[in-house]
């Protein structure tokens, strides 16, 4: 039989593993009943809503205690689905945690989809579709900031933004309406073509700005991806362990250590970055370092800030001079790196070679020049990079950045239709394509596919 929204529906909320607790949660009109039939404690049927309950799981077929449990009940509506909602807190142990599953499963519950139970808020109407996007943007957070955003469009700060949008449309929508159903006035034609041009313009813009901060999001969001390149044994991998506070990549004095791409979040300063080490640049006849080397290629060109190392104790080679150019285009910080060492770099040469680009002087190894490489980050970031954004909503995701590219073609077409002469009749036909697709960003329409699509990149119990 196929599954039903009106099914009780369980999953095991933690991650599996060995754990110190494990919660199962059980959400549906039948959650409470299921637990009551496993669960040896006060009856739950009767215990006051939100409280938790300590007893043991037993199996009633055997009678034999599973485990020993808390058990929390929450009913409906004020609860994470609407549903009634059990939550069964056990010792986090695989064995147990599955045990307690599958006696949950085999009396009266079914198996929760991914994200079904944040599927249930969106459709019981405690939250809307960007909200509940919001949800799994949490938890797959990668730095503060982008945590802080999620929570923002969680608490339902974008979805606000939109249905002022919306409201703003449908008002004028409703203008232009009465205008053409009471034509009284000699003037009313040029009247409604200007307030919609006006309203046009006024709520594009605020599309617009909008879509301004979806690039700065998308950093928050998969951090700025920043490239470490040099030639062979600069100390690339040792910045990388050095940014991270920890010895993630193998650093050797031998040319050639680092064979592949490695990626690492780490936050510089408030600047959440995407670090990728890689193989030093360098002409090898080395099969695999040969591999290694064409990757670092690729990372450098899809990557958002380049640090480039350079070695201050030897001349400058061919190798640095060719990664000099291939960069200059790019947003760059050059790094001259072993400062510690005697002086053999050609100053006035590597000057020239970076151009405009600032270049700071660091001994990795001993821990200099860090801090003023992580203020040339930020400083790259928030003053010359991307502008702040407003209300601090920003907009992250994917499908809401497309979303908003079209209902902002759709005004230019308001715009264009106007310009053009056009009958209001068919100009209002893109003001409504327009309020529909912002609706598409809270859900306010939507289809099935769509939820399916969504929520199946949940994580199981959520
Ligand atoms: N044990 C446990 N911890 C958890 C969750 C959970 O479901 N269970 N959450 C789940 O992801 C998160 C918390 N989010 C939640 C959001 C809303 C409601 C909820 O019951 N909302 C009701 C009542 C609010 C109220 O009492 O004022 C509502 O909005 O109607 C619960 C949890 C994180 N921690
Ligand atoms: N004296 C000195 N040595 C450094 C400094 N930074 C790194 N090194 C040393 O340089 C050597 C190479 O460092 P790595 O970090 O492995 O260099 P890499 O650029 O990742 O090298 P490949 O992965 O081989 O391309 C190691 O022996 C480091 O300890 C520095 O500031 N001063
Ligand atoms: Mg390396």
């Amino acid at each position: 039989m196929a599954n039903s929204e009106n099914d009780t529906i369980a999953a095991i909320s933690t991650p599996v593993g060995e754990g110190g607790i494990s919660i199962i949660r059980i959400s549906g009109d039948d959650a409470i009943e299921v637990a009551q039939r496993i669960y040896k404690g006060k009856d739950l049927s009767k215990v006051a809503s939100h409280t938790i309950n300590y007893g043991h799981v037993i199996d009633p077929d055997t009678n034999q205690e599973v485990d020993e449990v808390m058990v929390s009940v929450m009913r409906a509506p004020r609860t994470y689905t609407r549903e009634d909602v059990i939550e069964i807190n056990c010792h986090g142990g695989l064995l147990a945690t599955n045990k307690i599953l599958q006696l949950v499963l085999s009396f009266g519950a079914r198996m929760a989809e991914p994200g079904e139970f944040t599927k249930r808020a969106f459709l019981n109407g405690r939250l809307d579709l960007s909200q509940s996007e919001a949800v799994m943007d949490l938890i797959r957070a990668k730095t503060d900031k982008s945590m802080k955003v999620a929570l923002n469009q969680l608490d339902g700060d974008l979805s606000r933004l939109i249905r002022h949008l919306r409201k703003d449309i449908l008002d004028v929508l409703a203008q232009v309406e009465v205008n053409i159903d009471y034509p009284e006035y000699d003037a009313v034609e040029e009247m409604t073509t200007k307030l919609l041009k006006e309203k046009a313009e006024d709520i594009q813009q605020r599309i617009q700005a909008l879509l301004n901060t979806a690039k700065q999001g998308k950093v928050l969001r998969d951090g700025l991806a920043t490239a470490i390149i040099g030639r062979p044994n600069v100390g690339k991998s040792s910045l990388l362990n050095s940014l991270l506070h920890e010895d993630k990549a193998i650093v050797t004095n031998v040319a050639g250590t680092t064979r592949d791409v490695i990626e690492e979040y780490v936050n510089v300063n408030g600047v959440p970055l995407k670090l990728i080490d890689t193989a030093g640049i360098r002409d090898t006849s080395d099969q695999v370092e040969k591999i290694g080397v064409e990757r670092s290629r690729k990372a450098l060109e899809a990557a958002d800030l380049i640090l480039l190392l350079i070695d201050s104790s030897a001349a400058l080679t061919d190798e640095d001079r060719q990664l000099l150019e291939a960069t200059k285009d790019k947003q760059r910080i050059i790094i001259l790196n072993k400062t510690d060492l005697p002086l053999a770099v050609d100053l006035d040469e590597l000057k020239s070679l970076a151009g405009k680009s600032t270049v700071i002087e660091t001994s990795i190894v001993n821990h200099e020049g860090m801090d003023q490489l992580g203020k040339q980050i930020s400083h790259m970031f928030f003053n010359e990079g991307i502008e702040s954004s407003q209300n601090n909503v920003m907009v992250t995701n994917a499908r809401h950045i497309g979303l908003l590219h079209q209902a902002n073609d759709a005004l230019s077409d308001v715009l264009k239709g106007i310009n053009d002469g056009m009958p209001v009749d068919l100009v209002q036909i893109d003001m409504t394509r327009c309020w529909e697709l912002l609706g598409e960003i809270t859900g306010d329409s939507y289809q099935d596919e769509l939820l399916d699509q969504l929520f199946s990149q949940f994580c199981l119990g959520k």
